[in-house]
């Protein structure tokens, strides 16, 4: 059987060329460029019948190798994409059109036209990539200010607490602020793991050491020296720890809380990059008091401590590892300390620049 040509119909973007052969029920298809020709072969319904039918066309310009095609029962609707985005005066090589060819009216467009479906087209993409950041910020901010709702609401009941105990038992209330306040405590503090995670995955923009250093050092103390020694639980020291450690959090949350609505109080933001200073020395010092204070208890109970070889019939204290950990809070308080005097100076640099 000798194959015949289809009426073949073309239309172009400044992308694409679109091609519209008119066979029905179309089968065996076999569609590919090669050296920028469409060899177009398959059997059909067209006008002359059920046949063979087949074309070829060398296009003006370059276009890429792969070719999407898709037969419905009317036609075979071909996509050849142009290997550059330009617009062509003409389909094919040669000057004079093939007879079999024609323009596809329901899809044509003139240049200008398909410029400014090709705007609209790219405004839509941009308008559903900013809509689409918009929701993504609004999810980001709504989770951290539930974050540091929760935390400031934790901190703030211990800071109360405290504060009326303190005032209603006096000195007494110091020995037994674990009792009262620890499970808020271990609550705050195993959420403030959070803290690390936010930065890690890019939540906040802040660095994760300061971070990981804060929260890993209060951890140690609350969990390892205070938790697992029964004979700390009633010392003052705990006391000062957990003021220390609630006075600053009172003011950090609500401000991160303010920043999430894009909201700024002064005095609040002064408080928060300021009050620092006296409680992080402060704080540090009473956390290597409870460290000190602890070794002797671990010394003696044996607690954590690591066995050595049978035959020594020895065991490596605890307290070996606790006072390592005094020198690494040192460091640990000189590392965050002048992170805080970083973001001190950031933020105060730049609110004086912005007010110029
Ligand atoms: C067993 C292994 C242990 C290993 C460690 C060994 C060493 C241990 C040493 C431990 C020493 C610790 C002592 C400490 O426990 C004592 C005390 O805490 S005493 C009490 C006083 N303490 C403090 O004042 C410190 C309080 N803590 C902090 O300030 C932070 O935890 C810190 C990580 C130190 C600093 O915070 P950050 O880097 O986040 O700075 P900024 O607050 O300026 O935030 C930067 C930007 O991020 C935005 N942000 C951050 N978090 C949030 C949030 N939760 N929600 C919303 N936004 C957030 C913030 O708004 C800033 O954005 P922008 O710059 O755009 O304003």
């Amino acid at each position: 059987m000798q194959a015949l040509t289809p009426h073949v119909y073309w239309a172009q973007r400044h992308g694409e060329i679109y091609l519209r052969v008119e066979i029905s029920d179309a089968q065996n298809l076999s569609i590919g460029v090669e050296e920028n020709t469409l060899q177009f072969r398959g059997q059909g319904h067209g006008a002359k019948g059920e046949n063979e039918y087949e074309f070829t066309l060398e296009f003006l310009k370059p276009v890429k190798p792969e070719v999407k095609h898709k037969s419905t029962q009317r036609q075979v609707n071909i996509t050849v994409k142009k290997q550059e985005h330009a617009w062509w005066d003409r389909l094919t090589n040669q000057a004079k059109k093939p007879l079999f060819l024609a323009p596809d009216f329901d899809r044509w467009l003139d240049e200008s036209d398909a410029e400014m479906e090709l705007r609209k087209k790219e405004e839509r993409i941009n308008k559903i990539s900013v809509e689409s950041r918009i929701r993504k910020d609004r999810l980001k901010k709504s989770f951290l200010f539930m974050y540091n709702l929760v935390q400031f609401l934790g901190f703030s009941w211990i800071f109360v607490n405290m504060t009326v105990r303190l005032f209603i038992l006096g000195q007494d209330s110091f020995y037994d602020t674990f009792h009262t306040i620890a499970d808020v405590m271990y609550f705050c503090q195993m959420l403030a793991i959070m803290e690390v995670v936010n930065p890690a995955v890019g939540l906040v923009k802040t660095g994760v050491t300061p971070a990981f250093i804060q929260v890993m050092g209060r951890n140690f103390i609350l969990f390892v020296i205070f938790g697992s020694l029964e004979d700390m639980q009633n010392k003052p020291v705990v006391f000062f720890v957990f003021y220390l450690w609630s006075t600053i959090e009172i003011f950090r949350y609500p401000f991160y809380m303010l920043a999430c609505i894009d909201t700024e109080w002064k005095l609040l933001t002064w408080l928060r990059y300021t009050i620092w200073m006296p409680l992080y020395p402060l704080g540090v010092i009473a956390e290597a008091v409870a460290v000190i204070q602890s070794i002797p208890i671990f010394d003696e109970t044996k607690l954590l401590s690591i066995p050595l070889p049978k035959a020594t019939g020895l065991s490596l204290s605890f307290s070996y590892i606790l006072q390592v950990y005094l020198v690494l809070m040192f460091l640990g308080l000189f590392i965050n300390f002048r992170h805080l005097f970083k973001q001190r100076s950031r933020r105060f640099r730049t609110k004086k620049r912005k007010t110029n």
